[in-house]
């Protein structure tokens, strides 16, 4: 398979029913995953974000996933689930030092939100700051559950002009599950069905 360099990288991987998972995302690239509900689209990326436990091989940068220790993986390898988990009472407890504005002001918050309650986040808002939280980490590899689906269609938009911009400036890779077909074909030069037991790759440009 041919790999760039930096890039992360799955082989064979197989994971509850799927089998035989292999394509490679380089840095600064989104591959868009879809597939029927209930197909295994949560399951791989749990795998590869190394919480579920799945056959086959993983690289990034050439690394094996299984040579690293999983809390080394896992600063390098962000998920944000399509239900993001919350801790502490208030937004600025999930964030190492202050939130930047210009991004908060990208996905259409003021600074007043690092004071907020947790419990009194929308489900949008949730979505949204779980982005941030994600992103502030830096990863190589982030893995996105449809990080769109709890937004109305102006702010999903302007949510993933966002994440692209990013993605691009930090050269990460990623994956990003995603349903809409003109998302997909906004977001991502490549796209991977999966398949019953497998995949097919939709889309691929140079
Ligand atoms: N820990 C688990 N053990 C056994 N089966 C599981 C586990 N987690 C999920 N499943 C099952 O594996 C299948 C794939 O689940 P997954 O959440 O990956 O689907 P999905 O493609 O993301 O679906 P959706 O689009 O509905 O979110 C489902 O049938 C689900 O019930």
């Amino acid at each position: 398979m041919e790999e760039t360099p930096g890039s992360l990288a799955l082989e064979n991987v197989a994971v509850g029913a799927l089998n035989a998972v292999s394509f490679s995302v380089a840095p600064g690239e989104v591959v868009c995953l879809s597939g029927p509900s209930g197909v295994g689209k949560s399951r791989l990326l749990r795998a590869v974000a190394d919480i579920e436990a799945h056959q086959g091989a993983i690289r990034l940068a050439g690394e094996a996933q299984s040579s690293m220790p999983a809390h080394q993986w896992r600063r390098r390898v962000v998920m944000v689930p399509a239900d993001s988990q919350w801790w502490f009472d208030t937004v600025a407890g999930h964030f190492d030092g202050d939130l930047p504005e210009d991004d908060l002001a990208a996905l259409g918050f003021g600074p007043e939100v690092a004071g907020w309650s947790v419990s009194r986040l929308s489900t949008g808002e949730r979505q949204r700051l779980a982005l941030l939280r994600a992103m502030v980490l830096e990863p190589g590899v982030l893995l996105l559950d449809e990080p769109t689906s709890n937004l109305d269609a102006e702010r999903a938009r302007a949510t993933e002009r966002w994440l692209l911009d990013r993605i691009e400036a930090r050269r990460m890779a990623v994956l990003w599950v995603a349903h809409d077909a003109e998302q997909i074909a906004r977001v991502a030069r490549r796209h991977v069905r999966l398949v019953d037991h497998g995949m097919e790759v939709v889309r691929e440009c140079d």
